[in-house]
């Protein structure tokens, strides 16, 4: 059977899955830390992405970055690759300390389950922090919602997924 799109594999599974075993915690964190979440799709990594994830963990002690399950990528094309793909990449990066597959239908369950200081919403994503908090409040989660800074190309460079594809579909499409 083909798996066309990706995410299938990892569909109906929870945030600790089987596929999480395959993340590393890099750091031995204590209970007091600030723990910082980032948020995303993740889909082809660009230096944008980088600036984001290194400010956020700027925020804190230890960063946790929650990546987008397909079915919550409604507003915009859906990912190339698989989510457990993209999970694995970012878990790789410097400035994260571990990378999760996100929940498929509830994005607040993995932020009862971590309990962070901080959310780290991207420049452009499109999360109200006023709803935001607000929903927090009503679970009884204290966290602070604070909003990343965007950084924009230089000359010939691409700093969004969407337009690394576009240009791949002009020139070798
Ligand atoms: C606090 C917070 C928690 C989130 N948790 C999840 C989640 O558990 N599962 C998921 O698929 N998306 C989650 N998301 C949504 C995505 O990360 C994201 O905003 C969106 O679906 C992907 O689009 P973007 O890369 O343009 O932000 C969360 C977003 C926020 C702000
Ligand atoms: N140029 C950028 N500067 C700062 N943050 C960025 C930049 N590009 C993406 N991010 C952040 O990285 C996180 C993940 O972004 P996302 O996966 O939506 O990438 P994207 O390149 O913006 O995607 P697309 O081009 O498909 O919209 C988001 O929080 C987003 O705000």
């Amino acid at each position: 059977m083909e798996l066309s799109d990706g995410d299938e594999t990892d569909d109906g599974t929870s945030t600790h899955d089987r596929d999480d075993s395959r993340t590393t915690d890099k750091h031995d964190d204590g209970p007091n830390g600030t723990l910082v979440v980032a948020q995303g799709t993740f889909d082809i990594l660009h230096p944008g992405h980088v600036h984001y994830l290194r400010e956020a963990a700027s925020m804190g002690d230890e960063l946790v970055v929650i990546v987008a399950r397909r079915s919550n990528v409604d507003h915009k094309a859906q990912p190339i690759c698989p989510a457990s793909q993209r999970r694995d990449v970012v878990d790789a990066l410097k400035p994260v300390d571990r990378a999760i597959l996100g929940h498929e239908s509830d994005i607040f369950v993995p932020i009862e389950e971590l309990d962070p200081d901080v959310i780290a919403l991207g420049h452009d994503q499109h999360h109200d922090e006023d709803a935001l908090a607000d929903e927090l409040e009503r679970r009884g989660l204290g966290c602070e919602v604070r909003r990343a800074s965007g950084v924009e190309p230089a000359d010939d460079e691409r700093y969004s997924s969407r337009r690394i594809v576009e240009r791949i579909v002009e020139r070798r499409g």
